[in-house]
């Protein structure tokens, strides 16, 4: 901890103030307003506080916790914290910091995802915890987009429930090709059962073409491991997760050499010094004073980075895989929004018309039961944006579930796109396939465009009037 000035207005620091400890300086400067104290990191956003530099002495991984809503992913999120707090690998969070915003405190589930920071004696992990509500599913969807690796959470108690299928389909869909199974929750179920589960999720596993029968599969408690009760089935199964997931789950090669690219997840505003941008840097190396530009609905926007951090923590270069916050000079909070692309200037570029090769799922992996025609309106997941489209299937009057097909897709807007990128296909809360970009197609006419948004209103005043 360092001691420094701080001169701002005493309000903000009378807010923070239980988390700030003052020392004897500070008393005797408190009525000229000038505070000097010692304060671990900033708090609130507001503080100008001394930070450390982050020490890149390890690989980078991004994992994170998926499956059903309420097997215990922010519980375990909060107990590997605990664990290796406890060999000073992490700050130990508490569950009520993961899920902090007050609905989800109110509704005790996960809305939003958490951006958590750990590290075992191998490497450095960034880790996601996704809600399981189906209601949140494009949360999930854009906290998935970001792991190298998950975790899935399975409650003994339960076993296969909808949204662990759902996760697992998704996971797959996204790329996201090696998981690690927590079967949560041991104490509230006999052994019988615990069994059971583990052979239910192997099977499912392999459906679904993972490697369901090496698939590692720890059971444990995670509620035992942060209450620090029953070692054998808290700390010690969480441990032996820790060692899993770090033989299990390969470092991705990272694309260093290509032009930097973050998709952006959020934006803040922080008085005094400016927008902050935050995502997963998916290429290249960025540094403060990179000139950058913001791409994507309909907007392109110029600007230079001026601060680059992982986890409050200052970096001399951001490498893809990095989860990065950027300060960025000139650009409003509003002005920029989750789904842009924050890239190296005249990289990238935003496109509405693409050709695509997909995959439509079939009843038994989620997916429809019906074929679809052309003209059908969806929405296409991709990154951290969605937007509503429209397919037109070029070679056949129809695509029936379980096929695979050449679609062209009409977007509502243009959004960054590249051959080669992946995406999600959705209709209403249900997950309809997964493809790749094929080709990049002339844009679209403003009349095309306007008979795409008709079609799209005329959709939503069907849904609202049924
Ligand atoms: N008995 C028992 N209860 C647990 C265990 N782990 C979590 N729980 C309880 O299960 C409930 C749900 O836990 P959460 O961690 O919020 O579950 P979640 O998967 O994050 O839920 P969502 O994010 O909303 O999908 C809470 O009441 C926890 O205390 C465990 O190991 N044993
Ligand atoms: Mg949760």
């Amino acid at each position: 901890m360092a001691s420094f000035i701080v001169a701002r207005s005493l309000p903000v620091l009378h807010r923070t103030i239980g988390q700030v400890i003052l020392n004897d300086a500070c008393k005797l400067h408190h009525q000229s307003r000038i505070i000097q104290c010692t304060i671990p990191t900033y708090t609130q956003n507001r503080f100008y506080a001394e930070k450390k530099v982050f020490d890149r002495n390890k690989p980078h991984c991004n994992v994170g916790t998926i499956g059903h809503v309420d097997h215990g992913k922010t519980t375990l999120t909060a107990a590997i914290t605990k664990v290796l707090a406890d060999q000073k690998l992490a700050e130990a969070k508490k569950y009520q910091d993961i899920d902090n915003a007050p609905e989800e405190k109110a509704r005790g589930i996960t809305i939003n995802v958490a951006h958590i920071e750990y590290q075992t004696e191998n490497r450095h992990y960034g880790h996601t915890d996704c809600p399981g509500h189906a209601d949140y599913i494009k949360n999930m969807i854009t906290g998935a987009a970001q792991m190298d690796g998950a975790i899935l959470v399975v409650a003994a108690t339960d076993g296969v429930m909808p949204q662990t299928r759902e996760h697992l389909l998704l996971a797959k869909q996204i790329g996201v090709e090696h998981l690690v199974v927590f079967i949560n929750k041991v104490d509230a179920a006999d052994k019988e059962m615990v069994e059971l589960v583990e052979m239910e999720i192997r099977e499912l596993m392999s459906q679904m073409g993972f490697d369901g029968d090496n698939v590692p599969i720890v059971s444990g408690s995670a509620l035992c491991a942060l209450e620090g009760k029953n070692p054998e089935m808290g700390s010690e199964a969480i441990t032996q997760l820790l060692k899993e997931i770090d033989s299990y789950i390969p470092t991705p090669v990272r694309e260093l050499d290509k032009p930097f690219l973050l998709p952006v997840e959020h934006v803040y505003s922080i008085p005094g010094r400016g927008t902050v941008v935050t995502g997963r840097l998916e290429r290249g190396v960025l540094k403060k004073g990179n000139d950058c530009e913001f791409v994507g609905y309909n907007k392109v926007m110029k600007s230079t980075v001026t601060g680059v951090e992982m986890f409050h923590q200052i970096l001399e270069e951001a490498q893809a895989g990095d989860q990065v916050g950027a300060l960025v000079r000139g650009v409003k909070r509003d002005d920029i929004k989750r789904g842009m692309v924050m890239a190296k200037p005249g990289t990238v570029k935003s496109y509405d018309h693409i050709e695509s090769q997909v995959y439509i799922l079939n009843k038994e992996e989620g997916g429809r039961t019906k074929p679809f025609t052309s003209f059908i309106q969806l929405q296409m997941f991709c990154r951290t944006w969605d937007c509503a489209i429209q397919v037109i299937v070029p070679d056949k009057e129809m695509v029936m579930p379980g096929e695979d097909s050449r679609l062209i897709l009409k977007m509502i807007r243009p959004m960054v796109l590249e051959p080669g990128q992946r995406f999600t296909l959705r209709d209403g809360s249900q997950t309809l396939g997964t493809g790749v970009v094929t080709k990049i197609l002339p844009s679209m006419t403003e009349g095309e465009r306007l008979q795409l948004t008709e079609g799209k209103k005329a959709r939503e005043k069907r849904v609202s009037q049924k």
